[in-house]
């Protein structure tokens, strides 16, 4: 007979505060090791934070913990991650990692990755997509050129790491947690012939903008290695606004092929951009192209065609600077509308003209020596 009962969080907690650390004889709830417990639905997620010189030894601990809750009532699915605590530089691996991810540590504690060690085993290419500020279509140019680039019969996966705002769950359509059946990896889910992974569906919404730095970090060394990509050509990556720890940590951690920047059109949202090549600059990141989002408006009823940010600036800059400029997306509400509705407009709307300015962009970056 199936189980109708709902675990509660008071329950996870009572299961946790079972499972005893054997390093420190103290419990995870005690020992304050259990963090970000989430229940949502018949799915239970949580991390364990330790300190990463012990991450070996932890692993069992996290299976206890997660066959703890998963013999709970009412409990189908279990996330449970180890996660670094403290800034102690750990080996690095190359396959399924069980301990806590490295940690980046700080300044001169540093250690510079060894190349072999940043291939993504069966990921042939990583493409961060990459924004000097918000709110410039970053989520949306991703899902298209995801969806685009699969219809051109690539094998595409999108790496949604956008902590201030993981909407790509949304975008692409997809909800619930990806289920871990060995505890160790992870596995994708997928729609619109894309594989996903969405830090939003790591931690509970609206937490992962409040987690420290290295529990970022450590979650997205997770979502880079554990999870089960299963060969893919290019790994798109969503990245958060900006120039921070996230950036910084991917082209450390992973081999990058090369960046794409989105902007609209605005003499500030360019100098953002600028902001956003210059860190890939100096972090020795090529950057495989520009793209002008936002760029004309046509207007629905009559077909006037406006140029609401002053269309064109996006492919001055790149020229300027002598990056390709990939393409240029109008400020479209079928756009907004596809996209906010769980089906971008390329999955949507395949033959419009909206469409076409994502497929058209899609077949330039693939079409780039770097993508080959
Ligand atoms: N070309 C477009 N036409 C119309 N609406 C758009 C277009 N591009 C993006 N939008 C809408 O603008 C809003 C912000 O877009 P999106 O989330 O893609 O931006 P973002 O740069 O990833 O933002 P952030 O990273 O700050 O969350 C969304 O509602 C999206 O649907």
């Amino acid at each position: 007979m199936t189980d109708t009962r709902t675990v509660t969080r008071e329950e996870v907690v009572a299961a946790l505060a079972r499972i005893v650390d054997p390093g420190t004889g103290k419990d995870l709830i005690a020992a304050d090791m259990a963090k970000a417990i989430s229940v949502s639905g018949d799915s239970v997620s949580f991390v364990i934070e330790v300190d990463p010189a012990r991450g070996a030894e932890m692993e069992p601990v996290r299976a206890a913990a997660a066959a703890a809750v998963e013999a709970l009532p009412g409990v189908a699915r279990v996330s449970a991650i180890l996660t670094a605590h403290s800034a102690e530089p750990q080996p690095s691996r190359t396959s399924t990692p069980k301990g806590p991810p490295p940690d980046l540590g700080t300044g001169g504690r540093r250690k510079p990755a060894q190349p072999a060690d940043k291939r993504i085993p069966g990921v042939d290419r990583i493409v961060p997509i990459a924004s000097g500020k918000g709110g410039v279509g970053k989520s949306t140019v991703s899902a298209n050129l995801a969806v685009a680039l699969a219809a051109q019969g690539k094998r595409v996966g999108l790496l949604d790491a956008d902590v201030y705002g993981p909407s790509q769950p949304r975008m692409l359509g997809i909800s619930g947690r990806p289920s871990s059946p060995d505890g160790t990896t992870i596995l994708p889910l997928r729609n619109h012939g894309v594989t996903a992974i969405s830090i939003g569906m790591m931690v509970p919404e609206g937490e992962a903008v409040i987690w420290r730095g290295p529990m970022l970090m450590g979650a997205l060394e997770q979502m880079l290695r554990q999870v089960q990509w299963g060969g893919l050509d290019v790994l798109l990556v969503d990245l958060p606004p900006g120039t921070g720890d996230v950036q910084l940590t991917l082209s450390q951690k992973a081999e990058v092929t090369g960046a794409v920047v989105v902007s609209t059109p605005q003499d500030i949202a360019l100098l953002d951009a600028r902001k956003a090549l210059d860190m890939f600059r100096k972090t020795e990141t090529p950057v495989m192209g520009l793209i002008e989002n936002m760029s004309t408006y046509v207007c629905p009823s009559c077909g006037h065609e406006a140029h609401i940010f002053g269309h064109g600036g996006a492919a001055r800059e790149a020229e300027k600077l002598g990056i390709p400029f990939l393409g240029a997306v109008p400020l479209d509400l079928d756009i907004r509308l596809a996209g906010d509705g769980g089906a971008p407009i390329v999955a949507a709307k395949p033959a419009s003209p909206q469409a076409r300015a994502f497929l058209d962009i899609a077949e330039r970056l693939a079409g780039l020596d770097a993508m080959r």
